[in-house]
């Protein structure tokens, strides 16, 4: 049984007190939803606000994540932030590859694995994002693009580093747009990348693999998301901006 993961990726919002101010928020309201306990809640913020929201969220439930990490142990890198950087501000997790950094920014499947692996090094835990564009899936090509990127984040990377990581599939047509691939559609394609890393890694470790669902996830379409077989969770975008929108999506996940 996979432990559901919903995590917030706030992208490019939020001051420090916005920040913090969430997050306090968020823990009132997710004290009052029953079972919460039985998922990992994460706030993926900013690299600005990481330093205060991880002092806020010192015995808290919420859990904290990076949004971005550079793949050199450190250097002439400027506006970068590393690993060691990213443990240091408290972050647990650590979002690499979305689609927009690899659209805006020029990451490339091997960025990616780089990434990944740098993370690893440092004990963060990756939260690994794949997914088509609209021409893609229009071509039928979802699949083995999905593939793909699949095997090219995770090349090198040990079993038991592969353990400790979470896919996020996340169509960036869906992503923003309000239109979300639906429920099965979504799970075929999460279970595809299932088949995969069994293929690399065997059966039973990629059973333990959670993989999320990425794309203009709300509180009223969660539900239905959770209830696929091989759905294990949300990457949110717009829906975690609001700490009541997120804390019901939470309540309405589990
Ligand atoms: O990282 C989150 C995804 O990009 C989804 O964003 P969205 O929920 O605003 O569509």
């Amino acid at each position: 049984m996979r432990k559901p993961i919903l995590a917030g990726n706030w992208k490019m919002f939020k001051t420090v007190s916005q920040a913090v101010s969430y997050v306090e928020h968020l823990e009132n309201l997710l004290a009052e939803v029953p079972n919460v306990e039985k998922a990992d809640v994460v706030i993926c913020a900013p690299a600005t606000a990481l330093y205060a929201v991880h002092n806020q969220l010192e015995g808290a439930r919420t859990q904290l994540g990076a949004q971005n990490v550079h793949q050199a142990e450190e250097g002439a890198y400027t506006g970068e932030t590393s690993a060691i950087m990213l443990k240091d501000a408290g972050a647990k997790y650590v979002i690499i590859g979305h689609s927009e950094r690899r659209q805006y920014f020029g990451e490339t499947d091997e960025s990616v694995n780089a990434k990944v692996q740098q993370a690893l090094k440092h004990g963060l835990l990756p939260i690994v994002c794949v997914g088509e564009d609209l021409d893609q899936r229009n071509q039928g090509v979802t699949n083995t693009l999905v593939e793909s990127q699949v095997r090219a984040a995770f090349n090198g990377v040990s079993v038991d580093d592969f353990t400790r990581c979470v896919v996020a599939y996340e169509p960036i047509w869906a992503i923003g747009t309000g239109m979300t691939a639906t429920s099965q559609d979504a799970n075929t394609v999460c279970a595809h990348i299932r088949t995969v890393l069994a293929d690399m890694y065997g059966q039973e470790k990629a059973n333990l693999i959670r993989i999320q669902y990425g794309g203009s996830v709300k509180p009223d379409n969660i539900a239905e998301l959770m209830a696929q077989s091989d759905i294990d969770g949300a990457l949110v975008g717009g829906a975690s901006l609001d700490p009541g929108s997120f804390a019901n999506l939470v309540r309405n996940a589990l």
